[in-house]
């Protein structure tokens, strides 16, 4: 909560359990062999383009229809509530979708809203794949603040287990290209703007 207050974003280790990262991960395994993952859409990829970004992976929404879900939401819910405690965002509710990417998938650099929504408070970023080193490619990089043209402030490589926090208007990051399949959750807490 301190790293998030002060920079903007923050990378914890151990906040999602390596059993239910390992759950998850088998789960998202199956659905992907099930043929139960959209590319992410054209659709939605246009929304999504607000600085040129570009992503090559798949996604599903994730409802708490397993228990292993339902402990995924309830942490986030935590988190929410420890969000609120101490940055005072007043987040609302939470969205996550799955996301897989293929060998070479990737995610441009990109600001977390919708274009036209201002929505997205706090992006949430959970990995699930164990025993990723360097050599695996993959990593998520951060920038200070969306002005920021320079060198990105933080490499993360995408440990199982490992939670990344962001302010989502704020903090523009990309996935480089994986050189294994890579799997990851990523959500955001809403405001209720209404
Ligand atoms: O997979 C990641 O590390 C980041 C995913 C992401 O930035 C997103 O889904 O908006
Ligand atoms: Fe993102």
């Amino acid at each position: 909560m301190e790293q998030l207050a002060a920079a903007g974003y923050a990378v914890a280790d151990d906040i999602l359990p390596i059993g239910l990262a390992a759950s998850l991960r088998t789960e998202l395994l199956a659905l992907e062999a099930a043929g139960a993952l959209s590319v992410a859409g054209i659709g939605r990829e246009t929304a999504y383009r607000r600085d040129g970004d570009v992503r090559r992976a798949a996604i599903r929404w994730l409802d708490g229809g397993t228990a292993a879900e339902r402990e995924l939401l309830s942490l986030a819910e935590t988190l929410r509530r420890v969000i609120n405690a101490r940055l005072f965002l007043g987040l609302f509710d939470f969205e996550c979708n799955y996301i897989a990417y293929p060998i070479g998938g990737f995610y441009g650099r990109h600001l977390d809203r919708l274009q036209g929504e201002r929505n997205r408070v706090v992006s949430f970023i959970a990995y699930l794949d164990p025993d990723w080193t360097e050599v695996d490619g993959g990593a998520l990089r951060l920038w200070r603040d969306p002005d920021d043209a320079g060198e990105p402030v933080l490499t993360v490589l995408p440990r199982a287990g490992r939670v990344v926090l962001m302010l989502s208007e704020e903090i523009p990051h990309e996935v480089l290209p994986a050189n294994r399949p890579r799997h990851a959750i990523a959500g955001w807490w809403r405001i209720n703007r209404a």
